[in-house]
């Protein structure tokens, strides 16, 4: 695949159920760029802690795990694979165990380091080989890519979050409610705002996209207009 027509790195952050991975990989599709889904790393990372029977809350272990965990994601928009020891993990890492157990773990300092080394050399490289990349998370625009040509931070209300989350898990065979859902949406979102290492929140120059009562479409023409505007989306090139 050769060269897109986004030129540089756009990063999406936000709470849960704003609607970052629908948005990521549809405005990543559409431009011909690469996908990164940082949370897809740190639930993998969260699937091998449970797997080693180790507490999600015992910080030094879980760095133990990381460290010897082999995860690779993938940045391909139509198909991003997450594996964990040689298998796909794509469906397990969104199971209600790793929902739970990915906050503490995700708020160990030495996972932070490992993987947010790992996400560069992911965007370093889809810089190298198709000019740009859609990356989503929570501190994409803070910490991962401070240099980001265009950073969104998308915010929706927490109903209409644990809406979208409940019908999702729902339609994928999950047991839901918007209630409990709602609790784990206030849950995760309390987790990684107050955490002491790289907290949920804004980047100071991101832009803010209220999702609430915008549908998929609306999203992605909101995304795909900030990125024009920008002045990051280039005619495709040849190769
Ligand atoms: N603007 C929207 N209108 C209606 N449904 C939406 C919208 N955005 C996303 N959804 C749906 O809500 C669900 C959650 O979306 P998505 O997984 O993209 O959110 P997210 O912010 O990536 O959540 P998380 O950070 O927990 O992964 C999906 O089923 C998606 O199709
Ligand atoms: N850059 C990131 C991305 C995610 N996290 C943590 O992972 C959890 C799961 O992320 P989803 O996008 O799949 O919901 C999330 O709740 C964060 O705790 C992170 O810390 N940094």
């Amino acid at each position: 695949m050769g060269h897109g027509e986004l030129r540089g790195v756009v990063a999406l952050d936000g709470p849960s159920g704003t609607g970052k991975s629908s948005a990521a990989r549809r405005l990543a599709a559409a431009l011909g760029a690469r996908y990164l889904d940082t949370g897809a790393m740190y639930r993998a990372i969260a699937l091998a802690v449970l797997r080693a029977g180790v507490d999600p809350e015992d910080a030094e272990r879980v760095a133990e795990v990381a460290r010897a965990a082999a995860l690779e994601q993938g940045d391909d928009p139509e198909r991003s694979t997450t594996v964990l020891d040689g298998a796909d993990v794509g469906a397990e890492i969104r199971g209600p165990e790793v929902t739970l157990a990915v906050s503490p773990v995700s708020a160990v300092p030495q996972v932070r380091e490992l993987l947010v080394a790992r996400q560069r050399a992911i965007i370093a490289a889809a810089l190298a080989e198709a000019g740009g990349i859609v990356v989503e998370g929570r501190d994409i625009g803070t910490v991962v890519a401070p240099d980001a040509g265009l950073k969104v931070y998308l915010t929706a209300d927490a109903q209409a979050r644990a809406q979208r989350r409940a019908r999702q898990d729902s339609a994928s065979g999950r047991a839901s409610t918007v209630d409990a859902t709602l609790a784990d949406v206030r849950r995760r979102d309390a987790y990684d705002s107050t955490r002491a290492v790289s907290p949920l929140r804004p980047a100071a120059d991101a832009v803010e996209l209220d999702t609430t009562s915008l549908d998929l479409k609306g999203v992605l023409a909101a995304l795909v207009d900030l990125v024009e505007r920008r002045g990051l989306r280039v005619v495709a090139v040849g190769g």
